[in-house]
């Protein structure tokens, strides 16, 4: 009989899209779960959010379009976890699942790609700038309205990173503005032109950072995940996530929201968030606050605290039924 407290080694599925960048992710846990000594293999699954490539995302609506089929292999039993970018994840999980795991945050920014120009400033006459996310059209509208660039358009940019590359090179767009981390994780830095800093482009809730999804009677496989948590990263997504809960957030409704650490060690959360009418006839609304935070509840408090700053500035949140 064993006495010791290590962990039993598990046989474990990993759902996940079959992006490459779905694929890289899902392969990073693998190793670091292969290196605790389970048996990991990958289920490959194309999710809805894979499939409609003809609309913009935040017409077909919601969160949850990339993370719906891979709950349903968790349901199942086909897989027994999915990692997903948590960006794309809504806060409240359906009843019976669980964020099992928050991982250490990659880059949170949003990157500059182009070939043509280093920066906005540099924007020849009449350039189009692609971005998929209403967050950043709004934000980039801003900087550039302040630079007196009218005649920059911002135009729609969807697909996988790589499409999104391709579309860049092919010369659909002068420039186009994606997350930092898909990049960096793709080994596709070398792209990267200007990360702009979180006050020019202030990052989506959860961006750069992994989160692995389990169902709730799976104790097994929380307690296998352990070793991967990284508290600090959860608590500072905990708390842009609860601001994105707290505003209806979906992808129809431009909104930041990033925390993080005033000093190593301090405890202490500041945490910024942004707020742009869809319609864009609002200028951004932005807020920031900052508190003591050492566990969840704190993160989430905080967090309620800067959706309610945002409101009282004039932010509002989609009326019910929206
Ligand atoms: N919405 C798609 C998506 N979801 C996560 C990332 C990037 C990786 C991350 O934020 O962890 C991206 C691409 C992008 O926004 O450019």
């Amino acid at each position: 009989m064993s006495i010791s407290n290590t962990p039993p080694a598990l046989s474990i599925t990993i759902a996940t899209r079959e992006s490459r960048l779905a694929l890289w992710q899902a392969e990073h846990v693998k190793a670091l779960l292969e290196q605790k000594g389970h048996r990991v293999n990958l289920l490959g699954m194309t999710t809805k959010g894979d499939q409609i490539l003809d609309r913009s995302l935040s017409k077909v609506g919601g969160k949850g379009l990339f993370v719906k089929e891979l709950e349903v292999a968790l349901e199942e039993g086909r897989a027994d976890m999915a990692v997903h970018s948590l960006k794309d994840v809504p806060m409240d999980l359906p009843d019976g699942f669980v964020l099992a795991c928050v991982m250490e945050r990659e880059d949170p920014r949003d990157a500059w790609v182009s070939s043509v120009c280093a920066s906005l400033s540099e924007l020849p006459q009449g350039a189009v700038v692609g971005t998929s996310s209403l967050r950043r059209l709004v934000l980039l509208r801003e900087a550039l309205d302040a630079l007196g660039r009218a005649d920059v358009r911002i135009e729609p940019l969807r697909g996988n990173l790589d499409t999104r590359l391709r579309k860049l090179d092919e010369g659909q767009y002068h420039a186009i503005v994606l997350a930092a981390a898909g990049l960096k994780r793709l080994g596709l830095s070398g792209r990267i032109r200007h990360v702009f800093e979180p006050a020019d482009s202030l990052p989506a809730a959860g961006q750069g950072a992994l989160g692995i999804e389990v169902r709730a009677d799976r104790p097994d496989l929380i307690q296998a995940l352990a070793p991967l948590v990284h508290l600090p990263t959860w608590h500072r997504v905990a708390a842009e996530r609860t601001v994105s809960r707290a505003m209806g957030g979906s992808c129809s409704m431009p909104l930041a929201a990033y925390a993080q650490w005033e000093a190593a060690e301090s405890g202490q959360l500041r945490l910024d968030a942004a707020w742009g009418d869809p319609e864009g006839l609002q200028g951004v609304v932005r807020v920031s606050e900052q508190a003591p935070v050492h566990d969840l509840a704190q993160a989430e408090a905080l967090g309620q605290r800067v959706a309610e700053a945002l409101r009282a500035a004039g932010a509002q949140p989609p009326a019910v039924g929206d």
